[in-house]
């Protein structure tokens, strides 16, 4: 095809956006026992990246490996240029635990103002945080509870304020561990909606995890993990296309199959 475009060929070639998180045989052992093995892979920039895989499949170790909170990590993890759990890392990354980490005794507010007070402190900054807080609270849908207390709150909310806390100071790698656990339909559909605002009109990349296959549907790419090992690092279609399946979950257990299949084999020889 004849290309029409008047602008110059560009000389100096573009540089490709460093990958948020860089593992290269990342290994980790809890209770004595390797739970992550050898991983080795990379999360775009400016994408959602979904982390999917049965439970106890080491989700949550991964993620704490990235925000720098597990203990006896080897192997080498990168995480927006810098090793993971570097100090200078703290302010750029938001991480949403399973537990939400809010206190009963305060409004939605009042926990928002409590976090932002950390994150932004000083007389100076006060009508900056409100805003924040403002914002926050609006983006996951609870301005009309926002003076509510966070002990009469349900699951769902609460983990909604959890995520507000995490939104404050607009981080540039969002780690969420399974965000929508309890959330009725409506409310995870709002939520994957406002992921991929974030993404895309805020630049951050978001790592999700979940064991819901459906929602791996909605991520711009995937990690499928079984066994502490990684399956799959691929796109939503091109792991249907390459396993001929329907699904994103019919793939995985395409990939199960495979791998057991390689497991039983490799013991034969
Ligand atoms: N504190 C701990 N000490 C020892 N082993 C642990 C500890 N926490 C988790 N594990 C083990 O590490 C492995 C990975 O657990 P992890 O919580 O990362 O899985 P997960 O995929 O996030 O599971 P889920 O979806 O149920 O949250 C599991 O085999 C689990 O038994």
């Amino acid at each position: 095809m004849m290309n029409y475009s008047t602008d110059p060929p560009s000389t100096t070639p573009l540089s490709p956006t460093p990958p948020a998180i860089r593992a290269a045989g990342l290994t980790v052992v809890r209770g004595g026992r390797q739970v992550l093995r050898g991983l080795d892979f990379e999360v775009p920039h400016g994408q959602i990246t979904g982390l999917l895989g049965p439970s106890g499949c080491g989700k949550s170790t991964l993620m704490r490996a990235i925000v720098g909170t597990q203990a006896k990590v080897t192997g080498t993890l990168d995480v927006l240029g810098s090793p993971a759990g570097d100090a200078t890392l703290r302010s750029r990354i938001g991480y949403v635990t399973q537990a939400p980490s809010v206190y009963d005794d305060l409004t939605i507010r009042q926990n928002l103002d409590y976090f932002a007070a950390i994150l932004d402190p000083g007389r100076a900054s006060a009508e900056r945080r409100h805003e924040n807080v403002t914002r926050a609270i609006a983006d996951v849908d609870l301005t009309s509870r926002a003076d509510a207390l966070a002990g009469n709150l349900s699951g769902g909310q609460r983990s909604r304020v959890s995520l507000a806390v995490a939104l404050l100071g607009a981080p540039e790698l969002l780690v969420l561990d399974e965000p929508t656990v309890g959330l009725d339909p409506v409310l995870r559909r709002d939520l994957w909606n406002l992921f991929h605002t974030i993404a895309a009109e805020r630049g951050a990349t978001l790592l999700v995890s979940s064991h819901v296959m459906d929602e791996a549907e909605r991520c711009h790419r995937l990690l499928l993990m079984r066994e502490g090992e990684i399956l799959a690092d691929d796109t939503p279609d091109a792991l249907r296309l390459d396993t001929g399946s329907d699904t994103v979950e019919t793939a995985f257990l395409h990939l199960v199959d495979e791998a057991i299949a390689a497991g039983k084999q490799k013991e034969t020889v």
